[in-house]
Formats: C-alpha cells, structure tokens, sequence
C-alpha cells in the first residue's frame, strides 16, 4: 500500500496552485443529471472522490467524457438506473448527495445508507425528512434508503442542524419541485453557494445562497450548463499552515482568499505575515516559530472543522499551549494519537484538546485515519526531526490534488513509496 514518507526540517519556500474544491466539485458534478442536456465543468480537481463520483454518475447511465481543455462533460441522456450502491457510497459519503436530484428528475432512488465514520455518526435524517417534506416517500430498507415521488412540491424546510451535503441536497431537489422552496438554517459554505451558482446557470431559479435563508422557485426543466468550480479553500488553509508550521513562504496561486476569513485571522495571530490579491495570498513566517492560536470549530463563516486537525499539528510546535474545540463532529480528534507518536503533548478532555507546543517533533512511523488527520500528519513530518513514514495515504488521495508534488516544488523532502488503491 501507497505510504508518504518525509524527511523533515526544510522551511517552505515558493508557489504553489491551488485545485478546484472538492466540497464543490462533488456536487456540481451530481447536480449535471438534473439536466435535459450535457454539462461541462471546468477546475475539476483530479482527486479519488471526483472519479468515485464519475463512476457512479457512469454506472447510472451518463455518459462522460473529457475534452480538450480538460473540462469533463457530463451527457444525462440515457441515465437509467436510479441507484448509488454500498461499495460506491461507503467509499465516498458524498454519493447521498445523488438522493435529491434522482428523485426530483427520475422519480425514484435507491441509494446506500451511508455508515459513520472516523469523524463521527453522520447521520442523515435531515435529508430524508427535507426530501419527505418536498413530497417524496422515503423508506430504509436493507441498508438503502428508498426514495419516490411523483412532481415533488415546494415547502417550508427548517432545517435543526446546519448540514452542508443536506442543504446542497435539498436545493437541488427543489430546483424541480413545483412551487416555492425555503431551506431555512440552511449551509452557508461557498461550496453550496458555488453549487447554487451552478444551479441558475442551468436555468434554476434560487435566490439567498450564501444565507441562512435560500428561496428556490422550481422550474419545469434545467438545461445543461459550462461552469468553472471554484478554488478550494481547505487546500489553500493547508498549504498556508505548513508555510507558518516550517517558518517558511508560500503564495498560493489560483485562489479565493475572501473564503479564508476565520482561518487567516488564526494564522495572522500565530504570527503569519500574509498578504494577498483577488485570486492569491502568501504566507511569509521570516524563519519565526509560530505562536499558539485557540479556536472553535463552527459552520462558515465561522472557523471551519475541515482545517481543525491542521491547526493542530501547528500547535503542537507552536510557542505556548492552546486549545482547540470541536463543536461539528464528535470523534474528529483520531490524529491525536499519531501525533503524539511524533511527540506531540496533546490532552484530550471530551470535543476539547489541550496542545502544549513543544520545541521539536521527531520522525516516526504514523497512520491516517481519515482525510483531514492525513493532512495534519503530513504537516507533522515536514517539521518533524529524521524520516515520517505516513501510512494509509489513500485517506488523503480523496481530496488533496498531488500533495507530495506540490509540496516538492516547495522544498519539501517528500515523496510516495509503494503503491496501491483504497481497499474496498
Ligand atoms: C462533501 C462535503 O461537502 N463534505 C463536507 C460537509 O460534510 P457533511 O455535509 O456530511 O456535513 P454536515 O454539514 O451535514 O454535518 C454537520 C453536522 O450535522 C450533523 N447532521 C448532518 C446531517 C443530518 O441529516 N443530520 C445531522 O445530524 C452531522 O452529524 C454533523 O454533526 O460539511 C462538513 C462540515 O462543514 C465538512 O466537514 C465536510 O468536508
Ligand atoms: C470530511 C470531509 O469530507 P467528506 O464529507 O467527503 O468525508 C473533508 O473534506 O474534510
């Protein structure tokens, strides 16, 4: 299996793209088959979940293809089975995002329930009761939910918990519905703004994406659509983060610096010296150890739970002792225990961590655990003392677009051994 192996100890220095973002991609792509016609989505990151996403919109009859400029083109036409099936779904929790779209344009779906995982139970009950109040009949049946309608119909949706993939659910189901739709306490991520972007793009009608409030008018049809996605501001979080952890600079090119607020204003206080333009931002430490920041994981606009266990690797070398709170899963601490491996003094008491830094980490043996805790390890080993050996790497292969190349051509001393797929 395909393992990262660091050596550690060289300060970042250069530029570095960023991809398009996942959390937007994935929808983007599913939300193609509500179309008469075919779609073309350009900035699609080339990354494990966008080709799980490929797969099960190709298993359901699109047809797709690549064109010259690299955009992929979605062709809904001869979509024919309406079924987002386990080995798919439990590989990628994103294929619920298919639920609302084959109901609101086949009428039907039958789509795996999707199990918990290393974060946390994520259940899905919002998205069923959201579709059931839209007008579908909704069951769960050996391990599928079932999902029929006839037209669905618009409806008051006051959603309990701010859920992103239930939001980016409901809103393109609603697209077709007939009448009004208002998601309320809805996601208000740029990713579910650029998938109602979209969405009017292919003809929808949305206003108040962006807000708490998101009024769709259903319409009869969507047409197919050219749309870029937008740049992935976990990604830039990320490269910004081992900048400031390794002392070092890094621009990031190809950017969206307005979607970075909470997380630029913890690096500003870590001591990150950051400039940017309309599509760039640079990280520039001066050789200086970060200092430690405190935060508390909350949907956007607040302090993103997706750049959590990131902040927490640079703390754990950070000068001072932070906390850091997680209020949106319950178990996203799994890398704590890696990084403790690496060194790291870290205390756990319930969604709270506790992370005295420490003046050096030491190389060592680790394992991802999931696609976040594998970025926090990966930014561990760039300054961690001799060799990082980061196992179960296909964790990060799900979202992060050629991380050792990119990091290489910063300076890093990085690179992947072995080779291998997710095990199914
Ligand atoms: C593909 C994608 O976009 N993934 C992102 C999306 O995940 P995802 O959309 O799965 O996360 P949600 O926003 O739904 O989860 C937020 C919270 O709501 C709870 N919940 C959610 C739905 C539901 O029906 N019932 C319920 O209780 C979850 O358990 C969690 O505690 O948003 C998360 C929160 O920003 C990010 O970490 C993920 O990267
Ligand atoms: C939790 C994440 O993704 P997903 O919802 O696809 O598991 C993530 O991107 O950090």
């Amino acid at each position: 299996m395909a393992r990262i192996c660091i050596e550690g100890g060289v300060p970042l220095d250069g530029q570095v793209w960023i991809s398009g973002a996942k959390n937007a991609v994935l929808p983007i792509l599913v939300a193609s088959i509500l179309g008469d016609d075919t779609s073309r989505i350009s900035n699609v990151p080339h990354l494990q979940d966008v080709t799980t996403t490929m797969e099960l919109l190709g298993r359901m009859g699109a047809a797709l293809g690549m064109d010259e400029r690299m955009q992929v083109e979605i062709d809904p036409s001869g979509m024919c089975n309406f079924e987002a099936p386990y080995d798919l779904v439990k590989t990628m929790r994103a294929s619920i995002l298919v639920l609302g779209p084959l109901v609101a344009r086949y009428g039907q779906a039958r789509v795996s329930l999707p199990g918990g995982c290393a974060i946390g139970s994520r259940p899905v009950d919002l998205h069923l009761r959201g579709l059931e109040q839209l007008g579908a009949r909704v069951t769960v049946r050996n391990g599928n939910i079932e999902a029929t309608a006839d037209r669905l119909r618009g409806a008051r949706i006051l959603l309990d918990t701010v859920t992103v993939t239930g939001t980016e659910n409901l809103l393109m189901a609603a697209t077709l519905a007939r009448g009004t739709t208002v998601i309320e306490n809805a996601a208000q991520e740029p990713e579910v703004v650029d998938l109602a972007d979209f969405l009017i793009a292919m003809g929808a009608q949305i206003e108040g994406a962006g807000t708490n409030t998101i009024t769709v008018q259903g319409v009869e049809r969507l047409a197919g659509a050219e749309y870029a996605v937008l740049p992935d501001r976990i990604e830039t979080g990320t490269y910004l983060v081992a900048a400031a952890m390794t002392g070092g600079r890094v621009r990031c090119t190809r950017a969206e610096p307005r979607h970075l607020d909470a997380v630029l204003d913890r690096l500003a206080e870590a001591g990150g010296n950051l400039s940017s333009g309309p599509d760039w931002i640079e990280l520039d430490m001066r050789g200086e150890r970060p200092r430690s920041v405190n935060l508390t994981t909350a949907p956007y606009p607040a302090f993103p739970t997706d750049m959590q266990a990131q902040f927490t690797a640079l703390n754990t070398v950070a000068e001072g002792t932070a906390t850091i709170t997680e209020t949106v899963f319950e178990n996203r601490f799994m890398h704590v225990q890696e990084l403790r491996r690496l060194g790291a003094d870290i205390q756990l008491k319930g969604n709270t961590a506790i992370i005295r830094g420490v003046p050096r980490l030491t190389g060592a043996p680790i394992m991802a655990t999931d696609l976040r805790a594998s970025a926090s390890l990966v930014l561990a080993g760039l300054v961690a003392e001799g060799r990082t050996l980061v196992d179960r790497v296909y964790h990060i292969d799900r979202g992060y677009e050629i991380i050792e190349e990119k990091l290489g051509q910063l300076g890093a001393r990085i690179r992947r051994v072995g080779s291998g797929v997710q095990p199914g």
